[in-house]
């Protein structure tokens, strides 16, 4: 049967020993997964690999609780390690999905700690694979925008697994009823509300062909690609400023330099995202007219020159951070600062560009650019009294330090080791990108 040999080919691919967290929210999807790696553990008879699973209560409807506590009596049934994980914060009434799922991730990532995981495990399916290449090309990523990867690194922690995403969702509900088992129904897939059931319910009319366009192999041949010119024409100053030599830009009609070209201003912005369609392109026509001048999007300058491009900070919005001693943040979505000090810290812009300045200009950038990309370095603005300030500074690579997809893993470290960051952690499975990706 397709489920149990797809659950038992993904498990061959598994450095051992491996512990495999199952993220279960008790839909046929995630159940199905479950069993099957539970069934394709027992017929390999592979001790050296085991799993643990978690169901996350986002609590934001009657009977979440319940639904948790009959997933945990199924678990126990298989004798697999389970947890509940309850999401008790603030819940916002504007984007409650995107919330939800930015603490679900986070409260998975919580319990393959406390498991000693080595990795997370979703069920995600090619229903759900077409839904999302739909929506992101309908969002303007154009046709055949990104779908899932079949492996997304969490947090710079956890790699999640999606070994299903070639399944249909009805082949693992024929294998749960031949099991004999049955699963929830989540009344908001039928609530029109949100974007992705108004998807779906286009995909089942229009039988699935629009989204099909897509795949993660070329797409990791294109990270590539734009990983090899940005090796060869991106230069990182003080992990402030990236220049690009005069004659690349030109470079930059090709779609995959644009993308390199893209990634590296969302990480001078301190952004996640990519900038708007519309932005993009008018930030194109100005690299086309090769004159010098100034264009800021997303957060950033560019600076053209007759000596080439340079991207920066704008020196605005640049918020202050406060740190207790011991406590980590996020500086303006561009660095992560730990107070390693005695005393209480805050964050804010440098007020001694003249230092910085001078650093840049060493490193051989015209002044001009110097000065104005200095005023947007980190700083310690505070410190209370009697206290010497302590900080560690690390760079962030924004559009991946929280979610990076296989696909983009060369491209991805690439950037990180321009910015003489560590690269990412490895994934547990062999040569992600050959064999997860195929
Ligand atoms: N409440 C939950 N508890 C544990 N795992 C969950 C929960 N909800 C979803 N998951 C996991 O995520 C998978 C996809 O679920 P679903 O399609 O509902 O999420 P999504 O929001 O579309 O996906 P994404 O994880 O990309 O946000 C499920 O198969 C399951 O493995």
């Amino acid at each position: 049967m397709a489920v149990l040999e797809t659950a038992k080919r993904f498990l061959s691919f598994f450095h051992r020993p491996a512990r495999l967290l199952v993220a279960v929210s008790g839909g046929s999807d995630s159940k199905g997964l479950l069993l099957a790696l539970h069934r394709a553990i027992e017929a390999t008879g592979k001790a050296d690999l085991s799993l643990a699973a978690c169901t996350v209560d986002h609590a934001l409807r009657p009977g979440s609780a319940d639904e948790a506590e009959a997933i945990a009596a199924f678990c126990a049934s298989l004798g697999i390690a389970h947890m509940v994980k309850r999401w008790d914060g603030h819940k916002p009434t504007a984007g409650i999905q995107a919330a939800a799922r930015n603490e679900r991730y986070q409260l998975l990532a919580s319990a393959a700690d406390e498991f000693g995981a080595t990795c997370i495990v979703t069920g995600h399916t090619l229903d759900d694979q077409r839904e999302t290449i739909l929506m992101r090309s309908e969002r303007g990523q154009g046709p055949g925008g990104a779908g899932m990867a079949r492996a997304t690194l969490y947090d710079r922690r956890f790699w999640v697994l999606r070994p299903f995403l070639g399944l249909r969702r009805a082949d693992i509900r024929a294998f749960l009823s031949a099991e004999g088992v049955g699963w929830f129904d989540d009344p908001s897939n039928m609530n029109m509300r949100f974007e992705r059931v108004r998807t779906r319910e286009r995909l089942a009319e229009t039988g699935g062909e629009v989204a099909a366009a897509w795949d993660a192999a070329s797409r990791a041949r294109s990270s590539a690609r734009a990983a090899a010119w940005l090796k060869l024409h991106a230069r990182v100053h003080e992990n402030l400023v990236v220049s690009f030599a005069g004659a690349a830009v030109a470079g930059c009609v090709d779609a995959d330099c644009r993308r390199a070209l893209l990634a590296m201003a969302a990480v001078v912005g301190g952004r996640t995202h990519p900038l708007a369609a519309e932005t993009v392109t008018r930030l194109m026509a100005f690299l086309e007219r090769d004159e010098p001048g100034r264009l800021t999007a997303g957060r950033v300058v560019f600076d053209r020159r007759a000596t080439g491009l340079y991207l920066y900070r704008e020196a605005r919005d640049l918020r202050l951070l406060a740190l207790r001693p011991g406590e980590a943040g996020i500086w303006d979505g561009r660095f992560t600062v730990r107070n390693v000090g005695n005393g209480m810290v805050q964050i804010g812009a440098t007020n001694d560009g003249g230092l910085q300045q001078e650093r840049l200009i060493a490193a051989g950038l015209p002044p001009g650019v110097a000065k104005r990309a200095s005023v947007s370095a980190p700083c310690v603005v505070s410190t209370d009294d009697n206290c010497v300030a302590k900080t560690d500074v690390e760079p962030r690579i924004g559009p991946y330090d929280t979610f990076l997809p296989g696909f983009d893993l060369i491209m991805a470290e690439m950037i990180a080791g321009l910015f003489g960051r560590q690269p990412y952690v490895r994934s547990p499975v062999h040569d992600l990108l050959t064999e997860m990706e195929r």
